[in-house]
């Protein structure tokens, strides 16, 4: 295993010891997001009793094969805990994600949670958010009017493709990857981005007061 991933499965871990009997808990999506899972279902296995909700269908079915309880927001108001990656994660904990195109269920498990914690490696761990370009869920119609709308706000947009064809989300959506450059604020950015008509969700994760674990390849965990 390389550094990088030996990093994420510890940070992945560490979330993982954060969830107790009784809880309900959200699944995140990506590649640390899968070792807290992967743990999770260790500790089902050994008789842990928690229910979750996943944000994504490979996550879902990934905590399925685990045996991990999956629930709804049909039966569930609130989730005690989430657990998610994240794309970038500046210093004052603003927050990119979407890399993995889950971000529209990513942000509304987020917001159920009453604590969040987000997993990544020291590379995710930045100043200013912006080198990541920031994921925005939009509806595929008209999607054309969306890309040339960011164009005029100065972003550099890229609509997502996977085998030559859009990216479809789990949602049905398509994924435009936007460069702003440094984004000095967040806040008004994804205000901005909301009011256009097309976008669904962007991947700016802000102000949740997220507990975030930073794993670095030297081996050091800081929870931040
Ligand atoms: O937001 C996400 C998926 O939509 C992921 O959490 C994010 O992309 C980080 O993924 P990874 O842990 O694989 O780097």
């Amino acid at each position: 295993m390389d550094a990088i991933t030996t990093a994420k499965k510890a940070a992945g871990e560490k979330a993982a010891s954060l969830v107790h009997p009784g809880m309900l808990v959200g699944l995140g999506t990506g590649s640390t997001a899968y070792w807290a899972i992967k743990k999770i279902g260790e500790m089902v296995k050994e008789g842990l009793n928690i229910q979750a909700v996943a944000t994504s269908l490979a996550s879902e079915k990934q905590a399925r094969e685990l045996g991990i309880p999956i629930t709804s927001f049909s039966e569930i108001q609130q989730l005690d805990i989430d657990i998610d990656g994240a794309d970038e994660v500046s210093e004052d904990l603003q927050i990119i994600k979407g890399g993995g195109g889950s971000l529209l269920r990513e942000k509304i498990v987020a917001l159920a949670s009453r604590k969040r914690i987000i997993v990544a490696d020291e590379r995710k761990y930045v100043k200013t958010l912006g080198k990541f370009p920031l994921p925005l869920e939009i509806v595929p119609f008209g999607w054309e009017l969306v890309f040339k709308t960011l164009q005029t706000l100065q972003g550099v947009p890229t609509l997502r493709t996977k085998d030559d064809q859009p990216y479809i989300t789990d949602n049905g959506n398509y994924i435009i990857d936007c460069s702003f450059g440094v984004i000095k604020d967040p806040v008004q950015l994804h205000q901005q981005l909301k009011m256009i008509t097309g976008i669904v969700e962007t991947g700016l994760f802000l102000n949740l007061q997220p507990t975030v674990i930073i794993a670095y390849e030297n081996g050091e965990i800081k929870a931040i």
